[in-house]
């Protein structure tokens, strides 16, 4: 990853009348980096891609794209940026290749280029249908290929994946991997924890329109320093004998299962190995679901 900031906010506020919407936010992300913004709903996911993008003018703060100011509107910024809505706005009645066509009409983009970008979100065969016509996880593709038809070198992406089935979204993440790997800065929201985990190579975790925390979504798990479950069917062994294995920490029983918590997997692994007890045992580490939950003291729902 190259080390120089394709963004750089420092220091907003944007307060939508009493309501304290974006509140101090800071954040650098770097050339090529694919950068995430998670956070429940009303967390200022929005609002602070708003104005990084130049679209919202922060009561407060700075923000430096590409090495310029995106605010007052910065024309010569747009060739550079592609911005992808929450809400996609179409044109009436045109196929996903005269979409493109249009929206690359603006900057003088070839047909050699509409069909790469067609390719690339995997819409070749659908070229031709009507938008209207395209499935829910197929627009969502379509609008991903209208905010990189000019080639820009960031993009940004307004919870590219809410609303869609497991299938879709996951079809969806090769597309932004795809263009991660293109050399493409990526500056995305989500309210998916588990997305962010594989996708981004860093994440600002948003809450209350304040970043609460900032990191790799490894190191972030791993600085929690969170016990490991190991999850046994319940009558695998009795609850007891589970207390008293190397490791165990904590045991508790459920009509379904006995989950035994541990820092040191290592030696209750084995324990269990050599009693011949690992037959449909399950191991669960940290997610950034347990992040959440340390940062703000409640269960995550998005
Ligand atoms: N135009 C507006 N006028 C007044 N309040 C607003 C406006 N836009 C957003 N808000 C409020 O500001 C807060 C932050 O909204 P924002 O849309 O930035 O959050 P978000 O994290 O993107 O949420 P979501 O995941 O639902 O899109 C919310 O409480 C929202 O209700």
């Amino acid at each position: 990853m190259a080390t120089s900031s394709a963004l750089s906010v420092s220091g907003i506020h944007l307060n939508y009348g009493d309501l304290r919407a974006v509140d101090g936010v800071s954040f650098d992300v770097a050339e090529g980096e694919f950068f995430g913004i998670l956070g429940p709903n009303g967390a200022g996911k929005t609002t602070t891609l708003e104005i990084a993008e130049g679209l919202r003018e922060p009561d407060s703060g700075t923000v430096r794209l590409l090495g310029e100011s995106p605010w007052p509107r910065n024309i010569a910024l747009l060739p550079r940026i592609g911005v992808q809505l929450q809400a996609s706005a179409f044109f009436d009645r045109l196929t996903a290749r005269e979409q493109l066509e249009t929206f690359g009409a603006l900057y003088g983009v070839s047909a050699s280029r509409v069909d790469e970008v067609l390719e690339l979100v995997g819409l070749t065969e659908k070229a031709a249908t009507l938008e209207a016509k395209l499935s829910g996880g197929q627009r969502q593709r379509l609008s991903i290929a209208c905010a990189l038809v000019h080639d820009p070198d960031i993009v940004f992406l307004d919870e590219p994946t809410a609303a869609l089935d497991p299938q879709a979204r996951r079809n969806l993440w090769d597309v932004l991997r795809e263009v991660q790997a293109r050399g493409k800065t990526i500056v995305y929201t989500t309210h998916y924890l588990d997305e962010a985990e594989v996708l981004c190579d860093r994440v600002a975790i948003m809450d209350h329109g304040r970043i609460l925390a900032l990191d790799p979504p490894a190191r972030l798990v791993r600085d929690l320093d969170a016990a490991t479950r190991v999850i046994l069917e319940r009558g695998a062994l009795p609850a007891e004998q589970a207390r008293a294995l190397p490791g165990a920490d904590q045991v508790a029983e459920d009509d379904l299962s006995l989950t035994i918590s541990t820092r040191s997997p290592a030696p209750l692994l084995s324990a269990l190995a050599e009693r011949g007890t690992l037959d449909g045992l399950q191991v669960r580490t940290a997610t950034l679901e347990d992040v959440f939950l340390e940062l703000t003291g409640r269960e995550y729902r998005a």
